[in-house]
């Protein structure tokens, strides 16, 4: 579902984000992806939404070449891919329903599959009874649960999160961890970018290391 190959991004002549990058994700398969502070988890998120492109090597999602992607492409390719920040980028002064339904809005989704779409994302992440409060009055587990609703309401094949429990105790962190399980198991992709050493031991999945732009671990398929 996620390809790199030989990639490296380079974002001025003397510095090098990312080197010689290797790695696949199959589909329904759930990885982290970790490193130091400018290791270069970021970038490699950037590169499969598009945000960045690579110097040099192939980003493939999907099946996509993305190298090669006309611009005016991009909008369509970013549909299939949910992203979840760690401070959500939720809209305050906007219902609970009104933040999830937003990405359907901007794909022009009619009003009557809205709110049913809307309504089964919200149960996922069990706020189904929450969806007529601002995310204002809500927790912090909470507002993460509403970015995730959010980020999985068009259903995308693959699901990125970046620090996506950066502000929460390890007991919140866990539940997150657990509703990206299940996402996997229905067939997303998932990739989360952490520092987390201590969650990420917990739930032992394949971990892919950045150090210094080089993936040292994780880059063999499975291991
Ligand atoms: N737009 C940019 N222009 C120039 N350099 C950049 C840009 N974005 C990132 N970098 C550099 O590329 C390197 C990798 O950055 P990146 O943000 O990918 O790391 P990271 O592993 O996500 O770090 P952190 O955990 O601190 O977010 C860093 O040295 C950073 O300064």
């Amino acid at each position: 579902m996620i390809e790199f190959r030989q990639v490296t991004k380079r974002y001025d002549s003397d510095h090098t984000a990312l080197r010689q990058v290797n790695f696949s994700l199959a589909r329904g398969e759930l990885a982290f992806l970790t490193g130091h502070s400018g290791a270069g988890k970021s970038t490699l998120l950037k590169l499969i939404m598009v945000m960045e492109r690579p110097s040099a090597g192939e980003v493939i999602v999907g099946g996509q070449m993305l190298n090669k992607l006309p611009k005016r492409q991009i909008p369509y390719i970013r549909r299939h891919i949910g992203v979840v920040f760690q401070n959500h980028q939720l809209l305050f002064d906007r219902t609970v329903f009104d933040n999830v339904a937003m990405p359907l809005e901007v794909m022009g989704v009619p009003a009557r599959d809205i709110g049913r779409r809307v309504r089964a994302s919200l149960d996922k992440v069990g706020l189904l009874n929450k969806e007529k409060m601002s995310p204002l009055q809500l927790s912090g587990g909470e507002q993460q649960r509403v970015g995730i609703a959010r980020a999985v309401v068009n259903k995308p094949p693959v699901l990125l999160a970046d620090e996506p429990t950066g502000n929460l105790d390890p007991e919140l962190s866990a539940d997150i961890m657990h509703l990206f399980g299940q996402f996997s198991q229905v067939g997303v992709t998932v990739l989360i970018a952490s520092h987390d050493i201590a969650l990420i031991n917990d739930m032992q999945r394949r971990t892919l290391t950045l150090d210094h732009g080089q993936l040292i671990a994780g880059g063999g398929h499975g291991g």
